[in-house]
Parts: structure tokens; C-alpha cells; sequence
């Protein structure tokens, strides 16, 4: 029976890495599929992995109708076993109730991978939707850390080093290494982003490299109290 699984964790978690390979497993078996995303950080209908990996795919704009398009794949005389959704936090609400209309009325597994919340914490409402309607929710085995050392679970917006909290819900960008002037992102444990401490800030309040990345509290020197 076919499902709707929603591949979820922060950025850099390898996901589109994931969406990748598991497009190859499908195809290699036989199996016909479509492979789509959505404002992916490589540009226009490219689904690209920070492994280096990267192939066409569809790009999802507003005005795209998942029911509409597997139908004409049929009535063309290719029909579709799986859909690839990557980037699926993007996709409107309304274009998840068609994915999951697509898995019970067509037989046709579909796998979406994102990122569950934007840089508030807040749900991107492709994201609740799919958390509402997936039969499984699966979360990456590789874990995204943070610069203290715990498990990424939250991602910050970062402009100049500082996160910040206020802006649009989409910006498109990447995580720290590209320049630093413009909008970046660093995936950070919960308490740090309740914080606001990136590792920038943290670097200021503790400019000692060897006291990196390692969190005192995790971590504490003797007769030192925990500063972050
Ligand atoms: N040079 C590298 N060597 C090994 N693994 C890498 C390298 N660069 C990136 N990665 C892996 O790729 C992951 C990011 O993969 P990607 O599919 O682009 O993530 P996502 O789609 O979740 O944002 C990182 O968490 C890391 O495990
Ligand atoms: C947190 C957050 C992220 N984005 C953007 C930034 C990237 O372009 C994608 C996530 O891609 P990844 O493959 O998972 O790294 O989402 C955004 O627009 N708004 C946000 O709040």
C-alpha cells in the first residue's frame, strides 16, 4: 500500500542527500518516478545535495496542481509509482492534501523531505500539513549538531553573526561559510537558539579557539561557571 512519509530535520541534516539516493534506489528498481523541489539554494528545478550530488527536477510553483500533473503522466502513457518532494516545507497547504489524495486514489508512494520549522520556531505550513497528514514522520539518522556539541534541533537566521528574529518566513540561503554579509543559517540545540547564541556569540563571550566547540556546560572547568 502506498504511503506518504515526511523525511524531516533541521537544515544540513542531509535530506535532499537522502531524497537523492532514495531516487536512485526507485529507478534502479524499475520503478517510474517524478522528482520535484521548490526554491532549492542551486537554483530553478535542481535538486542539489551539499555531498556534491545534484539532478533535474520539477519545480514546484503555486500554481502546480499534484493531482493534475500524475493524471496527465498517465494519460500520456507514463504512469507514476513515486513522487520525490524535496523542499516540501514550501509547498501550500492545499498541494499536501493533493499529495495525500495522489497516495490513497492512486496508488502512488510519496516521500517529501523538509525542514519542519523556519527560524522562529514556527511551522512552515507546508511542513503542518504534511505532519497532519503523513502516515509516517521520519527523522534523519545523521544529526545536524550544534556548536556546543548537542544535537541540532532548531534553525537560526544569522546576519552578521547575530541571530536574528525578525523577517520574512522565506529566505532562501545556506548554512555559515558563504558571505557573511548576506542572510545565512546555523543549525543550533534548543537551548542555544532560545539564547540567541551562535557560535559567533559564543566565540565573542569566549574567545579561547580550544574552548570550542565544547560547551562548559557539557563540559565545566573547575571553579568555572557556565557562561552560555
Ligand atoms: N565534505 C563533506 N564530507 C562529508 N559529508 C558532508 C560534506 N559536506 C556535507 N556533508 C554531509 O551532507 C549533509 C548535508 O546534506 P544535504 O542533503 O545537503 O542536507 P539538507 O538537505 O538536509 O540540508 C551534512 O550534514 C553532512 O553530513
Ligand atoms: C530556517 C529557514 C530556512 N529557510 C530556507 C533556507 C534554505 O534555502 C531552505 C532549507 O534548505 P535545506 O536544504 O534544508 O538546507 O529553507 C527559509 O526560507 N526560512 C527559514 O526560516
Amino acid at each position: 500500500m502506498a504511503e506518504l512519509v515526511f523525511f524531516s530535520g533541521t537544515m544540513d541534516c542531509g535530506k535532499s542527500t537522502l531524497a537523492l539516493q532514495m531516487d536512485h534506489n526507485h529507478r534502479a528498481r524499475g520503478r517510474s518516478g517524478l522528482v520535484l523541489t521548490k526554491h532549492d539554494r542551486a537554483g530553478e528545478a535542481v535538486l542539489s545535495s551539499r555531498l556534491g550530488l545534484s539532478r533535474d527536477a520539477l519545480e514546484v510553483t503555486d500554481e502546480l496542481d499534484f493531482w493534475d500533473l500524475v493524471v496527465q503522466q498517465a494519460t500520456h502513457g507514463r504512469p507514476i509509482q513515486y513522487l520525490i518532494c524535496d523542499e516540501a516545507q514550501f509547498y501550500l497547504p492545499e498541494q499536501v492534501d493533493q499529495l495525500a489524495r495522489i497516495v490513497d486514489e492512486c496508488d502512488i508512494d510519496v516521500y517529501a523531505f523538509g525542514i519542519t520549522a523556519d527560524f522562529r520556531t514556527a511551522l512552515f505550513p507546508g511542513s503542518q500539513r504534511l505532519i497532519e497528514l503523513a502516515d509516517r514522520l521520519e527523522v534523519l539518522q545523521v544529526e545536524a549538531l550544534c556548536w556546543c556539541g548537542r544535537r541540532a534541533t532548531h534553525n537560526a537566521r544569522v546576519i552578521d553573526g547575530h541571530m536574528v528574529v525578525e523577517g520574512d518566513q522565506v529566505v532562501v540561503g545556506d548554512v555559515a561559510g558563504g558571505d557573511p554579509s548576506v542572510v545565512e543559517y546555523e543549525v543550533l540545540c534548543r537551548r542555544h537558539h532560545m539564547r540567541r547564541m551562535t557560535s559567533h556569540a559564543a566565540r565573542q563571550q569566549s574567545p579561547d579557539p580550544d574552548l570550542l566547540p565544547f560547551d562548559l556546560d557539557l563540559c565545566p572547568l573547575p571553579g568555572r561557571q557556565p557562561t552560555a
